[in-house]
């Protein structure tokens, strides 16, 4: 249903220079399923998602790279037809923060109603019923309907601002690190609830996390984003038990797994690469310990291994060797990698 093909993203920088938040993306998402896009911070996840919905900021546009949405072309779409045809009625967006989503000034009931009415000839009676139903869906007391959104724990507004997503009922919802803020009790049933209401409407998700065990147990498929190229993409089971890019290896090190006690958290030595000044070369070598002279020459393409398994790796051939080296500590602690390396005892 969604298909990005060589996707760039820019902003465009007072003095001149441009940030490439993303940088040539290819994924695809099949309808009725869940895509995970995880990655650190400034990665490019929530870039590519505001491309997606046309919510850039004033600063970023698309210089290059096609958004196919069933068909259609969204980068060739003018901002009237986008708003008219696409955002909430096809696809809508979950933001980080409930709270930033909501006007402090109307209830939260009459927000969801105004855009039920604002895309759909129904009265306010019927929208409102809609409105109802889709609280109780989330486990929110319809009762609650005319509060304002201060008088909403965090947890609710999150899951009124669901509500509001799926109350135009979309084919795709982005979900932008929708539970960060939340404990992890609430974060899990949030979830499950998105995942229940996923199967029910049919919709398809791409959630964006940078925790990759909050993503192993809901997504169908997951996409690593690593300074704005999707250095790894494959179904979910693959990505968590056989990675082929050491970023991903990485990753896998930096969270705990719940079945196993005893653990070394690893995190990834060193940060991030300058988005404004993207040099030649894998972009993960500097932090690689696997790095060659050729990853620091040459950018990997991406590589298809198995069945829809696309990884952008020189070394990818090697995934047994690169398994059981990136579970050693001392493999990322070696001084060849270019940075210090924080290695945290799990149970401490
Ligand atoms: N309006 C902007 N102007 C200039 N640079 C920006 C702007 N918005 C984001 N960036 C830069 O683009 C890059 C990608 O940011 P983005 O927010 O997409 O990453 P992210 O992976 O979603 O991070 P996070 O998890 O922190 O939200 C970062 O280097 C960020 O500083």
């Amino acid at each position: 249903m969604l298909e990005l093909t060589d996707l760039h993203v820019e902003y465009e920088m007072e003095d001149g220079g441009s940030v490439k938040a993303v940088n040539g993306v290819s994924i695809s998402l099949e309808e009725d399923k869940i895509l995970g896009l995880i990655g650190e911070s400034g990665s490019g996840k929530s870039t590519l998602a505001k491309a997606i919905i046309r919510l850039l900021a004033k600063n970023g546009h698309v210089p290059e790279g096609e958004i196919d949405y069933k068909g259609t072309d969204l980068t060739e779409l003018s901002d009237r037809a986008f708003r008219k045809e696409m955002r909430w009625d096809e696809i809508s967006m979950v933001p980080q923060n409930a709270m930033n989503g909501f006007d402090p000034v109307y209830t939260v009931g009459d927000q969801i109603v105004q855009a039920i009415r604002t895309h759909e000839d129904v009265s306010k009676a019927d929208a409102r019923e809609r409105a109802r139903e889709l609280f109780e869906q989330l486990g929110i007391d319809p009762g609650r309907i005319d509060d304002y959104p201060h008088q909403f724990s965090g947890g609710m507004a999150q899951r009124a601002m669901i509500a509001l997503a799926l109350c135009l009922d979309p084919s795709l919802i982005i979900a932008d690190e929708p539970t960060t803020a939340l404990d992890v009790v609430i974060q899990d049933r949030i979830l499950q609830t998105l995942r229940d209401l996923q199967t029910e409407f049919q919709s398809s998700i791409i959630l964006i996390t940078h925790d990759i065990s909050v993503v192993s147990d809901i997504c169908d498929d997951i996409a690593v984003m690593y300074g704005g190229r999707v250095v790894e993409h494959a179904d979910v089971g693959t990505i968590i038990k056989e990675p082929r890019h050491p970023y991903t290896l990485g990753l896998r090190n930096a969270f705990p797994d719940i079945e196993e006690d005893d653990q070394d958290l690893i995190s990834i030595p060193g940060t991030p690469p300058d988005l404004v000044d993207l040099e030649e070369g894998c972009g993960f070598a500097p932090r690689c310990p696997f790095a060659t002279d050729e990853c620091w020459d040459v950018t990997p393409e991406p590589t298809e291994y198995d069945d829809g398994h696309i990884v952008e790796c020189h070394r990818a051939d090697e995934q047994e060797l690169l398994t059981e080296k990136a579970k050693q500590k001392e493999t990322w602690m070696d001084d060849e990698t270019d940075a210090a390396l924080q290695v945290e005892e799990a149970n401490d």
